[in-house]
C-alpha cells in the first residue's frame, strides 16, 4: 500500500503534499495533507517531530491547510504537520440518514464504529492513530535529506469535533503517552452530555452509554492518571455559537475536579471570538509554541 502524490505545493519555507492512499481500516481511499517544514529540506541530525491536526465537522484536509496558518509556525520550530480527513468517503460509505452535517461523511467523530451500517468503514480511531502513522513512516522512509518521526515524537491538536478527537486520543492512549502533548480549539469536551456527541456516539457505538466512556474526555480524565506535569491547552471563543450548547468546556473542568488532571487543563476563554478559522488561526501561534516545547524543539 502506498501513497499517491496528488499535488505538491510550495508553501512558506516548505512544501504541502496532498496525498491519498487506500486504507485497510476504512476500506476506502483516504486523503491526507502533509506539510514538510523548511528544516526537512536541509539535513537534520535528529528526526523531525510531527503534529497531527484533526479537523471539525464538514471539513476535509483542505480547510486547515488553507486557513489555519500552521505552516509558518511549523517552519519556526521545525515540526511537520499531518492533516487527516474527517471520515471515510466514496461510493458505498453510509451517510447520515437524516442528511445532516453533524453525522456520517465528514463527521466520523474519530471513533471505531461498532454499529451497522457504519462499522465497515468508520474505523477512524485505528486509522488515524495506527494505520496512518505507520503508512506515512514507510512512505517517507529514505526519501529526502531528513527523517520524519510520525510515530514516537508526536503531538496532537484539533478543532471542534477534531478538538474532541485530539482530547479523546491523547487521554485514551495516555498510559503509553503516544502523544507528547494535546491542545484543542473550541473542542466538544464532553460529548456524552451534548446533542452532537449523543447522536454520534449513539449511531457509531450504540445507545448504551457505558460504551461511550472509553472515547469521552469527560470520563477518560477519571480513567487515566496524569503522570506528572502534563497540561492540556484549550482556547474557546465566547462569541462561538456552539460554545454553550455543544462544546461546554466548563464541563470538562468540572469533570477534572478531584482527578489527577485537576488544574492541568489550561482553558482560555477568549472574548468575542467565533467558531471559524479566524479564531483558530489567531491562537495557532500559542498552540504551536506549546507543542514545540513538549516535542523538545525549544
Ligand atoms: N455547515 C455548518 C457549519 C459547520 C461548521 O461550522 N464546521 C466547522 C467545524 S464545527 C465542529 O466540528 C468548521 O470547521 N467548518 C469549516 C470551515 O472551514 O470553517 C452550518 O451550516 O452551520
Amino acid at each position: 500500500m502506498t501513497f499517491q502524490i496528488k499535488q505538491e505545493i510550495a508553501s512558506c519555507g516548505g512544501k504541502l503534499m496532498k496525498l491519498s492512499h487506500p486504507s485497510k481500516k476504512t476500506g476506502t481511499e483516504m486523503e491526507v495533507n502533509v506539510y514538510l517544514p523548511k528544516q526537512y529540506f536541509h539535513k537534520q541530525d535528529q528526526s523531525i517531530p510531527v503534529l497531527y491536526y484533526l479537523s471539525g465537522l464538514t471539513c476535509s484536509p483542505q480547510n486547515a491547510s488553507e486557513k489555519a496558518f500552521w505552516q509558518p509556525q511549523a517552519d519556526k520550530y521545525g515540526f511537520a504537520l499531518v492533516f487527516p480527513d474527517t471520515s471515510p468517503r466514496g461510493e458505498g460509505v453510509p451517510d447520515d440518514p437524516e442528511e445532516s452535517w453533524d453525522f456520517g461523511i465528514s463527521a466520523s467523530f474519530y471513533v471505531d464504529a461498532t454499529q451497522e451500517p457504519y462499522k465497515k468503514n468508520y474505523q477512524m480511531f485505528s486509522y488515524i492513530h495506527d494505520e496512518l502513522p505507520r503508512e506515512l513512516s514507510q512512505f517517507f522512509e529514505n526519501k529526502g535529506n531528513s527523517k520524519l518521526d510520525f510515530v514516537e515524537n508526536v503531538a496532537i491538536t484539533g478543532h471542534s469535533m477534531g478538538g474532541f478527537g485530539a482530547l479523546s486520543a491523547f487521554l485514551k492512549l495516555y498510559p503509553e503517552r503516544k502523544y507528547k502533548s494535546c491542545s484543542a480549539f473550541a473542542p466538544i469536551t464532553f460529548p456524552s452530555k451534548v446533542q452532537w456527541g449523543q447522536k454520534a456516539f449513539g449511531g457509531y457505538l450504540g445507545q448504551e452509554e457505558e460504551k461511550w466512556k472509553p472515547y469521552d474526555p469527560g470520563h477518560l480524565l477519571k480513567m487515566t492518571t496524569n503522570i506528572g506535569s502534563d497540561k492540556i491547552l484549550i482556547h474557546q471563543g465566547t462569541g462561538d455559537p456552539f460554545y454553550k450548547n455543544q462544546l461546554k468546556p466548563e464541563l470538562l473542568l468540572e469533570a477534572s475536579k478531584g482527578t489527577s488532571w485537576d488544574g492541568k487543563i489550561n482553558l482560555n476563554l477568549v472574548e468575542g471570538f467565533d467558531h471559524s478559522y479566524y479564531f483558530v488561526s489567531t491562537f495557532v501561534p500559542e498552540h504551536a509554541e506549546f507543542h514545540a516545547k513538549n516535542l523538545g524543539l525549544i
